[in-house]
């Protein structure tokens, strides 16, 4: 009907079951699984859990970036530049690979037993033009994240902006991400550029999100609903009658529209340089020198 012109409907939804990864770590991987292989320009999408002694130990990238976002606990980081430090509780990490990075990624062994770091780490990739850029770090503290309150709706701005509030974090690929609590009752309508892919990720609650005359879609915590084109704006709900409150990430980008070639932690636009970037990465060349005599310190 017209007034659905210019409201973007959940077009599906997919329950994101925990799988390992890593050294003993375990991720709800949404973007990223076989029935969701690349959502221009989002390559994985992992709700991550890890207690010391399990995390990401060292490990390239090469060709896109990886945001970072701690929901509880933290993640010590290490790179073979020297670059270190931790991603503390809704503190925030954007990293753009770009030519190459080799770094680790671990829970701090808490002295008193063990602790649960969970977070959302998202993979965003890079135009051609962006692909061997020098690597880059933006690092933003809880306390510094753009935060905003209104009629019941709390939004946490990683990336773009909300009601007036931006974020300071500079994006390549033009990004959104913003991080929203409805408290019972509650709801937003949000605009989201019309020809951006756009998703959903639950994380706490349930709500629902789409249309209001359509079926919209319910959704619970661990769900990620993609959203359609053809509109203009999301709206979502928080009709939850059990007083809980829902949380939600809404993520969108500009579709980059080139061939991607990925090779785990490599993601470029062909073979050849899938294979080049393989080759780089075994001599120790083109933006992986420093990773010949480094190992780091948290995961040895
Ligand atoms: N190639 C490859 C292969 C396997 C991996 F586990 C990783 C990797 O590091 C991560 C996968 N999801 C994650 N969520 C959170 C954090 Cl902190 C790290 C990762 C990686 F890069
Ligand atoms: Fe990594």
């Amino acid at each position: 009907g017209k007034n659905n012109i210019n409201k973007r409907l959940v077009v599906k939804k997919l329950f994101a079951r925990q799988q390992h990864e890593g050294f003993g770590a375990v991720v709800r991987r949404s973007i990223g699984r076989f029935e969701l292989r690349y959502f221009d320009p989002f390559l994985v999408l992992d709700e991550f859990s890890v207690s010391a002694p399990a995390g990401f130990p060292d490990h390239p990238h090469r060709g896109f970036e990886t945001v970072t976002y701690m929901l509880e606990g933290e993640i010590l980081h290490e790179d073979c530049e020297g670059h270190k430090g931790v991603i503390r509780e809704g503190g925030l990490q954007w990293m753009t690979a770009g030519k190459g990075i080799v770094h680790s990624e671990m829970p701090s062994s808490n002295s008193n037993g063990i602790t649960h770091n969970k977070g959302l780490q998202l993979w965003i990739n890079l135009s051609s033009k962006h692909k061997l850029v020098e690597p880059i770090y933006q690092e933003i503290e809880s306390k510094d994240i753009a935060e905003t309150e209104k009629d019941g709706v709390r939004v946490r701005i990683i990336a773009g902006e909300w009601n007036g509030v931006k974020s300071k974090i500079c994006t390549r690929t033009p990004t959104m991400y913003l991080d929203f609590t409805l408290s019972p009752g509650s709801r937003i309508s949000q605009s989201i550029p019309f020809h951006w892919n756009a998703f959903v990720y639950v994380l706490e609650g349930q709500g629902h999100f789409g249309d209001s005359k359509l079926q919209h879609s319910g959704a619970a915590a661990h769900h990620l609903l993609l959203l359609g084109l053809g509109g203009d704006r999301l709206e979502a709900w928080n009709s939850s009658d059990s007083g809980l409150p829902l949380r939600f990430i809404l993520v969108g980008g500009e579709p980059i529209g080139e061939p991607m070639v990925q090779f785990g932690p490599f993601v470029m636009n062909t073979q050849e340089e899938i294979d080049q970037t393989i080759d780089d990465f075994d001599n120790f060349r083109n933006g992986f020198e420093k990773a010949r005599h480094w190992k780091s310190q948290a995961a040895s």
